[in-house]
Order: structure tokens, then sequence, then C-alpha cells
């Protein structure tokens, strides 16, 4: 089943609580939480204190992605915070194997993200442990860049290798998701599709995210 994560970072920072509510009324599956230090990623934006506020308005899965350097400092607090997925990169950890444990000893799905320049070897080793890989589709830091096609292979060969071991992984996909891209990335064994511009970015959500999912549903079918 794919699942639809709008991603908050293309909603309306004053009114995020009528935003998370909005998407979850027009069929949301998720909501995906873009934290930014400025350090890891040329951006800053969120802490807990926001996704704990933001938790309040939606019963969503608040699905939380950890652009920061030394995001085991953190974990804790956006668990506390209302956080249901918490999803750090390789590139950020030089321990990944702990983190993932943190995560996953809280109680939550753990996940790994990786860079378009990234090989999808980096989370190999680890697969096993994890319930999401996200394959970044664009560079992490910004909504509305365009979706970089050379980093759908990806997507398949981490499908590939979960599937040999017949393990039921989540691949989540980020960055230039919309109806033309959702088949590409479907097609390739991704199951959770993140949209910031291609939902929030549209006046009617629930049109967006219905011509995505029908389009993501589309390639698997076909
Ligand atoms: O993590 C990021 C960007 O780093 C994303 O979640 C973006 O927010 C996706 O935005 P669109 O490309 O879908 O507009």
């Amino acid at each position: 089943m794919i699942k639809i994560a709008p991603s908050l970072l293309s909603a309306d920072f004053a009114a995020l609580g009528a935003e998370v509510a909005e998407a979850e009324k027009s069929g949301a599956d998720w909501i995906h939480v873009d934290v930014m230090d400025g350090r890891f990623v040329p951006n800053i934006t969120l802490g807990p204190v926001v996704v704990k506020a933001v938790s309040a308005h939606t019963s969503l899965s608040l699905d939380v992605h950890l652009m920061i350097e030394n995001p085991e400092r953190y974990i804790a607090e956006f668990a506390a915070a209302g956080a249901a997925v918490i999803t750090v990169h390789a590139e950020a950890c030089v321990h990944l194997h702990r983190v993932v444990h943190q995560i996953k000893e809280l109680g939550l799905l753990a996940g790994v993200a990786i860079n378009p320049a990234t090989p999808a070897s980096a989370v190999k080793e680890i697969l096993p442990d994890l319930d999401l890989v996200l394959v970044m589709t664009v560079n992490p830091g910004f909504g509305g860049q365009a979706f970089i096609p050379s980093t759908v292979h990806k997507i398949r060969e981490i499908r590939e290798w979960a599937n040999e071991i017949g393990h039921d992984l989540r691949i989540e996909v980020d960055g230039g998701i919309a109806e033309a891209t959702a088949p590409i990335v479907s097609e390739a064994g991704a199951d959770v599709l993140v949209a910031g511009n291609a939902v929030f970015g549209q006046s009617n959500r629930a049109a967006a995210i219905s011509a995505i999912r029908a389009a993501a549903g589309g390639a698997k079918l076909g």
C-alpha cells in the first residue's frame, strides 16, 4: 500500500495546526516533518517543540526526518514530542547501528536516509534492522527542487535486497515527488511518497493527494 506523506516544509508555518488537520482530512497517511540544523543542510527549520505542537492537531503518524548532525542527542526529545517514525542520515552518523537501535528501543519506527550521492550500499549491512530507508531524490535542504532521476536505481537495488531476505521494508522517497514522478519511484519499489510543494503548494490538497496516489498506484498495477 502506497503511503502519501505531505512535507510540512511547504506548509504555511504560521498555521501549522490547521495545515496538518487539513492534510489529514485530505487523505494524507503520514505527516512528514523536516528538521534542519543549518549545519548538515544549509537551512534551519524546526525542533521538538514544534513537533509537539503539531501532534496536537492530527492523529496521523509524524514521520520526522532529521537532517541534523549528532542526531543521537535529540532522538529522545523528538520521541517525547510525538514522533512515530524517526529517520537519520547515514552521512551524519558514525555509529549508525547504535542510533538506529536507540530509536527502536523507544518503540518508534527507525529509518535511515541517503543523499543522492550516497550509494545504496551504505544501508545494506543494516537493512535487516531498519523499518524504513529514505532515498533522497533531491539534495536535502529545500522544498521545490527538481527530482534527480539518477537516484531511482537505488530504490530498485534496496527493494531487491529487502525481498531477498524477506524483509518487510518501507522505502520512502523525498524531493520533487509529484504526479509525474510518482509512477517512476513506485515502479522501482518505493511505497512512502513524501510530497511538499505538490501537496501544500496546491489549493486543493485532497485532489493533489489523490492524483499522486493514483499515479503511483497505477504504476504498481501496470
Ligand atoms: O526533505 C526535504 C527537502 O530537504 C523535503 O521533504 C522537501 O520538503 C520536499 O519538497 P518537495 O520537493 O516535495 O517540494
